[in-house]
């Protein structure tokens, strides 16, 4: 007889995508198929267990109480009225405080798996409620613009009203999203306890103007003037300092060509737009010698992952 098992992947985010802060993110996946997320397995078992193996196990708390998994399945177990015995291993592929939604990428995957295991007692609602709870204990404060598109898939708009949490745009297929991660570390607790608690009055308008215009070119399917939208007064004036070189790298890849290009969630990842595959190529290649600190650093050319956290494994 086989043991029931399941595997489910969860994609990277990124977050804000300059501008829509805390309101807007998108799930990214590489173009040449390798895997950008964790992976998650539910298998029967008598008793619970949580394993982690992957390229970032390293940098996970040691204790596995500490672990978002353990936590996640505490949270499911809670809501489902239970201890649920299962064994759960996780893959960690994401390095942590990236800007590329590391603990989203557990959470999703996490309530994902379980989900699946248990034959989806939970609706998309409450899965995303207990999801941004879980996202929340980590960052400081409830933000789904990471759970949500690595969850649903797409580039989603956090809405939180009338009972809607979050909505997909409509994307710019052609685009290519090159993403880089430097190799060092950033807290988004920190990151989001460098910003102001007030803002300026015309800080508020360009900010609005933004967000609304990047969100009404979407929809009219007008790319130049979306790129040309994508601007952040919000986080990205404040956070700058902790990316290495911010001004030049956005200055050397905007000479390529790039359309537009900010930092991934809370950083130090950047994102940059590129409107072809060989553009893409090149700006990769440039940021290879010009953003990367360490061994630890890597680049991707991705396009939007449409679908989001998925079975990839079942038996
Ligand atoms: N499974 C897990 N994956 C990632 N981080 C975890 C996990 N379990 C616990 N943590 C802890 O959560 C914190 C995550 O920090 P942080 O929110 O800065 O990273 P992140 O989720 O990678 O950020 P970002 O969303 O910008 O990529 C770290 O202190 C880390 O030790
Ligand atoms: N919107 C959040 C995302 C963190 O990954 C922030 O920028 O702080």
């Amino acid at each position: 007889m086989t043991t029931k098992q399941i595997t489910v992947y969860a994609p990277a985010s990124m977050a804000n995508v300059s501008v829509g802060f805390d309101i807007l993110g998108a799930a990214v996946s590489p173009i040449d198929g390798q895997h950008l997320g964790d992976c998650i397995t539910v298998k029967a078992a008598d008793t619970f267990s949580l394993k982690s193996e992957g390229h970032f196990v390293k940098k996970l708390p040691r204790n596995p109480k500490y672990n978002i998994v353990y936590q996640c399945w505490e949270r499911f177990c809670q809501a489902m009225g239970k201890k649920l015995p299962v064994e759960m291993t996780l893959a960690k592929n994401m390095p942590i405080g990236s800007g590329l939604g590391s603990s989203a990428c557990s959470v999703v995957g996490a309530f994902v798996a379980l989900n699946e295991f248990f034959d989806r007692p939970f609706d998309e609602i409450q899965m995303l409620t207990m999801m941004g709870e879980l996202e929340g204990r980590i960052s400081g404060s409830v933000h789904y613009d990471n759970v949500a598109p690595c969850y649903l898939g797409g580039m989603q708009l956090i809405l939180n009203a009338g009972g809607v949490i979050s909505q997909s745009l409509p994307v710019f297929d052609d685009w290519y999203w090159v993403m880089a991660y430097p190799g060092i570390k950033v807290s988004t607790a920190e990151a989001r306890a460098i910003l102001p608690a007030q803002y300026k009055k015309q800080d508020c308008v360009d900010h609005g103007r933004h967000a609304g215009g990047f969100v009404h070119a979407c929809y009219t399917n007008q790319p130049k003037l979306a790129a040309a939208l994508m601007q952040d007064v919000i986080a990205e004036p404040y956070r700058k300092d902790l990316l290495p070189n911010f001004d030049n790298v956005r200055a050397g890849v905007a000479e390529l060509g790039a359309l537009a290009s900010g930092i991934s969630g809370s950083g130090p990842t950047m994102f940059v737009v590129a409107e072809n595959k060989q553009q893409a190529e090149a700006i990769s290649q440039w940021l290879q010698v010009h953003y990367l600190q360490n061994s630890d650093g890597f680049i991707h050319i991705c396009k939007i992952d449409k679908q989001g956290a998925r079975v990839i494994h079942r038996q």
